[in-house]
């Protein structure tokens, strides 16, 4: 089997000496769409971070069988495509088109090509009229949805996003659902919005105070109440 993730042995802490993952081990199949659920604090964003290299802890990661380290980051940051919880950390440019050209643009991809990737990319979420806004003058859904665009624009092997679905309208959230269950690239996505990861993965890893409580099939991780309740899920019976 090819996987997209292979982590062995992870520990991280941050220089305050909150230890936050604790010998944590997970394997992501290539082209697999998987769930990163857990409890605030549990360490998903922190885990996350790790996939392209931002954080650096204790262990081994691999990503697409390439070991992460100084000489591998650039490449891996090629194949990891990272929507961040806060999109302002994601946005910095003077346009909203500009911001989306960033990416393809630091690809070395031809102008054309770039035009194109931008356009198709704001067209999908739905931000193709605010192409020559400044980014900072958009609503915090807006932002949103253009930092998922700037990263689809680049065709990442691996697609990571941490909350994708928080601040958006119950139709734009629809909307982005849709687009992410059209991606074919190998998916893992952090949230609290366990609707959004029923329908869009097939695995989920439960995290808890940094370590991997559960991972197996989404249907029968979301369906375990006991499992959900013990780790902070509240949940409408
Ligand atoms: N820069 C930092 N310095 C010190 N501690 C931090 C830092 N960033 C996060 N933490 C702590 O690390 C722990 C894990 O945080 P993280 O953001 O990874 O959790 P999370 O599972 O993504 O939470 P949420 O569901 O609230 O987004 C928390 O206790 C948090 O307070």
């Amino acid at each position: 089997m090819s996987y997209a993730v292979e982590i062995e042995h992870l520990y991280f802490s941050y220089p305050d000496g909150t230890q936050v993952l604790k010998d944590l081990s997970v394997a992501i199949s290539e082209d697999d769409s998987v769930g990163l659920i857990g409890p605030n604090g549990a360490g998903k964003t922190t885990l996350l971070l790790h996939l392209n290299g931002i954080l650096r802890g204790e262990g081994k990661i691999k990503v697409f069988s390439r070991e992460i380290c100084d000489e591998t980051l650039a490449r891996v940051r090629r194949d990891v495509g990272l929507v961040f919880q806060d999109p302002d950390t994601q946005l910095f440019m003077p346009t909203v088109f500009d911001d989306v050209a960033f990416g393809p643009l630091n690809m070395g991809l031809p102008q054309d090509e770039i035009g194109r990737r931008v356009h198709r990319t704001l067209g999908a979420v739905d931000m193709e009229a605010s192409a020559e806004r400044p980014s900072h003058h958009l609503s915090f859904g807006e932002k949103k949805r253009v930092s998922v665009a700037t990263v689809l624009a680049m065709a990442p092997r691996l697609l990571v996003l941490d909350e994708p679905t928080s601040n958006l309208d119950p139709g734009h959230r629809q909307q982005l659902m849709e687009i992410l269950r059209g991606v074919s690239m190998t998916k893992l996505i952090a949230s609290h919005d366990l609707e959004m990861i029923r329908v869009l993965t097939r695995q989920v890893i439960l995290l808890s105070g940094g370590r991997i409580v559960a991972y197996g099939p989404t249907r029968e991780i979301l369906s375990d109440h006991q499992l959900l309740k013990s780790n902070g899920f509240f949940l409408l019976s």
